[in-house]
């Protein structure tokens, strides 16, 4: 195991994510359109008369006619923020957004913050339990022990809806999931083994009545907290929650406790576990070091003490992060769905079911690929990643039937089968398909070339792409290019490799090489010279073409075209490919391919046949089943235009090459995608509506390509170049570093070009 995590930033990156765009993580967009005046009168009043008097006859329509059945508040004291302390409510803000975004990334659920600034209990209980009206689910987060016990309680007790303090549940939850599974691969029963727990807050506690409830023997289980063991007569520092964990043993220290022991579960803070108290347990030790942001021990640390450990952290850059973000956005996820009243024991203990039996099924290709191939079910792999894709399907529909069969569930299922698809489609495959090219980056690290390495935003791209992990930046740029680093808070610019072409060794055989290229298309070698000395995107390209790296970005300080022209100079498209560029606007629910958004001018049949396979590849790496409309103003000839004969050859030409997926045309971008219109066209071979876009000339493609990034922001990826023979994506001179992040990423994970 390497002695740094996977994923490292700086301080100054992580505020600058925060502020960048519009500060913080989270935003509200409307679900209906509020375009013109009749939308307003029906989302506003008057319309809206009308679902109020239903829901005042009836207040279960409130699930039909609002929010309020998808919709879970994340709410926070500030109390016991992660690891960090009681550091009040307004702090907590961060973590609260992250955990509301969290619900929406991986489960699609609406979330949002409350930051509840009181300390007192009852003040808390009083705010929260006058919400319900509001909301589907309460998730209650980072308040401290013991005032969480009596909040959460009293707000079961009080609310009509799903209420779960998820630092003790959900914790529990992946805590029990993930112990079933270490328990099973060193061949114990939880029946037979000494525990230590560090803590005895919130998650310390839940965990430890859970692993109770699984079998563990009480009297086996020491429980520690700031001041030593919690034993029998202890007197201080006490509540009753204590107490009913307080072990009968005359152990006094985390270190005494240790010595012979089984496992340890922190839930405590950072540091509290030092290499030679683990150095002192059992053989085969289970070391679950749950404490945020900084886990008690390092797990390079306890293998190094241990190598015979099994390690799991809260983190998501070591393996085995046993954390709740793997619970609470399904178990919400399951318990809206059948509108449960409450997330009660069956259903906790049938979560922690569905995962730890997941991490022992075969990982699929594409998580495995994430995580490099040898992460299957062992020590190192005793729980599924976050990002496991089929975590949503088998963990909310466990959830849901274990509330349908305890009796809290409101609006049972009537179609499980059927629920797992719609719980499929809930999760859009270009976000977990970006995802995972990010994690198959980290695994498999590549030299992109940066070939503008003065520009600020390029090197804030840089810098993402090395302190993320997803690869090593070769930066072209002259001597200052260091002082732009740490300008940027880089403390050590040295660190990066800059290749300046004034005093590179590489530019003789640079320019032999491209003189070797151009000799025959009118340069001279003084020509050759003055390019690889002069140009950026020469010298990154020869970079690229010589092997130096393995991919390359660039376009942000010349135009498109111009960019491309000097990159052609080194680079050619793929023999017998046509190159083209692809912008893909990704939806919660529907991705859109459209190409080619910025090659050709007027693509003849042969090269728009070219681009809607290249475009359905690209589709089909994305996790998309392809259906190509080749675009028109006209539908299937209504007006005839002299255009037509292009794309009606192109489909020919498909069709003569017979291609493995649909495709049809020419038909107008609302017969393309509205499938109520495209009925009127009962002999259209698309199943559906389609999702990827054949434009018919670069006018129209760069055009709308350019509306839809204007309109739709973040949604739209791209361009991304395709076709070339080694991986080169041109960015546009607006791109931002987190576009040109995302374009370093795809290239170098192979999933453009
Ligand atoms: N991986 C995961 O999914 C999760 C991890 N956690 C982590 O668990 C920790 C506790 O969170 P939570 O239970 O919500 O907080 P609480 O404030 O409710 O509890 C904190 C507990 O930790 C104890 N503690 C603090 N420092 C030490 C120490 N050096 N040695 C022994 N005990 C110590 C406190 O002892 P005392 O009672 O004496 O004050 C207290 O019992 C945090 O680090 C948090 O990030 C929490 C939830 C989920
Ligand atoms: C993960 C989490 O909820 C915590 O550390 O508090
Ligand atoms: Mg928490």
């Amino acid at each position: 195991m390497s002695d740094r995590p996977t994923i490292e930033f700086s301080e100054r990156e992580a505020l600058f994510f925060h502020s960048t765009g519009r500060p913080g993580k989270i935003e509200i967009i409307a679900s209906k359109p509020m375009a013109t005046q009749r939308d307003l009168s029906l989302a506003y009043s008057p319309g809206v008369a009308v679902p109020v008097r239903a829901i005042a006859e009836n207040p279960a329509t409130a699930y039909d006619y609002t929010a309020k059945g998808n919709l879970v508040a994340v709410i926070s004291n500030g109390t016991a923020i992660l690891g960090l302390g009681n550091l009040g409510a307004l702090a907590s803000k961060p973590v609260m957004e992250g955990k509301a975004v969290l619900f929406k990334r991986f489960a699609d659920v609406d979330s949002i913050d409350i930051e509840v600034a009181t300390e007192d209990p009852q003040a808390f209980i009083e705010a929260v339990a006058l919400l319900e009206p509001t909301f589907g689910g309460i998730n209650l987060e980072d308040i401290k022990a013991p005032e969480c016990f009596i909040i959460e309680q009293a707000l079961k007790e009080r609310m009509n809806i799903p209420v779960m303090h998820d630092d003790q549940h959900g914790t529990a939850i992946i805590c029990a999931a993930g112990l079933i599974n270490a328990l099973h691969i060193t061949g114990r029963d939880i029946k037979d083994v000494s525990i230590v727990v560090n803590g005895a807050g919130a998650a310390a506690i839940a965990c430890t009545e859970l692993i109770i409830a699984m079998g563990a023997d009480k009297s086996r289980i020491i429980m520690c907290d700031r001041a030593g063991v919690i034993y029998q007569g202890r007197a201080e520092g006490m509540d009753q929650w204590k107490s009913a964990h307080a072990a009968k043993t005359d152990k006094r220290s985390l270190e005494e406790a240790l010595k012979g022991a089984d496992i340890f579960i922190g839930l405590s803070a950072a540091g509290a576990v030092k290499p030679h108290m683990v150095q002192e347990m059992a053989p085969k030790p289970i070391i679950f070091a749950m404490a945020n942001p900084d886990p008690e021990i390092t797990p390079p640390d306890a293998k190094k003490a241990r190598p015979d450990a099994i390690v799991a952290t809260g983190r998501s850059d070591y393996p085995n992060q046993v954390n709740n973000v793997l619970g609470f956005p399904f178990i919400f996820r399951g318990a809206l769905d059948v509108r449960a009243t409450a997330i009660n024991e069956a259903m906790k203990i049938a979560a922690a079911n569905a995962i730890a039996a997941l991490a022992r099924e075969q990982v699929p290709e594409e998580v495995a690929r994430a995580y490099g191939i040898q992460h299957n079910y062992g020590p190192d792999y005793i729980i599924p990643a976050p990002f496991d894709p089929r975590l949503m399907e088998v963990v909310s529909t466990a959830v849901a039937k274990a509330a349908m069969d305890s009796g809290v569930a409101q609006k049972p299922i009537e179609d499980m089968d059927a629920y797992r698809q719609s719980l499929k489609a809930r999760l859009n495959p270009t976000t977990s398909v970006l995802t995972l090219a990010y994690e198959s980056a980290k695994a498999h690290p590549k030299r992109v070339v940066f070939a503008e390495g003065e520009e600020e935003v390029v090197l804030r791209a840089a810098i993402q792409f090395r302190d993320g992990g997803y690869g090593i930046p070769v930066l072209v740029g002259r001597q200052d290019v260091y002082d732009r680093l740490r300008a940027l808070g880089v403390a050590d610019p040295h660190s990066f490799e800059v290749h300046n072409s004034v005093n590179s060794p590489l530019v003789p055989r640079m320019v032999d090489a491209l003189y070797e290229r151009l000799q025959r298309r009118g340069y001279l070698r003084r020509d050759c010279e003055r390019m690889v000395n002069r140009d950026r995107n020469i010298f990154g390209s020869l970079l690229l073409k010589m092997g130096e790296a393995d991919a390359m970005i660039t376009g942000m300080t010349r135009t498109y075209a111009q960019t491309m022209r000097e990159v052609r100079r080194v680079i050619d498209t793929v023999p017998g490919r046509t190159n083209f560029g692809i912008h893909i606007l990704v939806g919660q629910s529907h991705t859109v391919f459209m190409a080619d958004t910025t090659v050709h001018e007027r693509p003849s049949a042969i090269e728009l046949a070219d681009i809607a396979e290249g475009t359905a590849a690209v589709a089909r790496r994305m996790g998309h089943e392809p259906r190509v409309a080749f675009l028109s103003y006209s539908t299937f000839g209504n007006p005839w235009g002299n255009w037509l004969e292009n794309i009606r050859e192109a489909v020919a030409i498909l069709d003569e090459r017979g291609v493995d997926f649909e495709y049809e045309g020419e038909m107008a971008p609302d017969v393309a995608l509205n499938p109520a219109v495209m009925k009127n066209y009962p002999f259209c071979r698309l199943s559906g509506s389609a999702n990827c876009l054949i434009m018919p000339g670069l006018q129209s493609a760069n055009v709308s390509a350019k509306l839809l990034r204007e309109l739709g922001g973040d949604s739209v990826i791209g361009p991304m170049l395709v076709g070339m023979e080694k991986p080169v994506q041109v960015a546009t001179m607006a791109s931002n570093a987190s576009e040109l992040l995302t374009l370093a990423v795809l290239a170098a994970g192979g999933i453009a070009g």
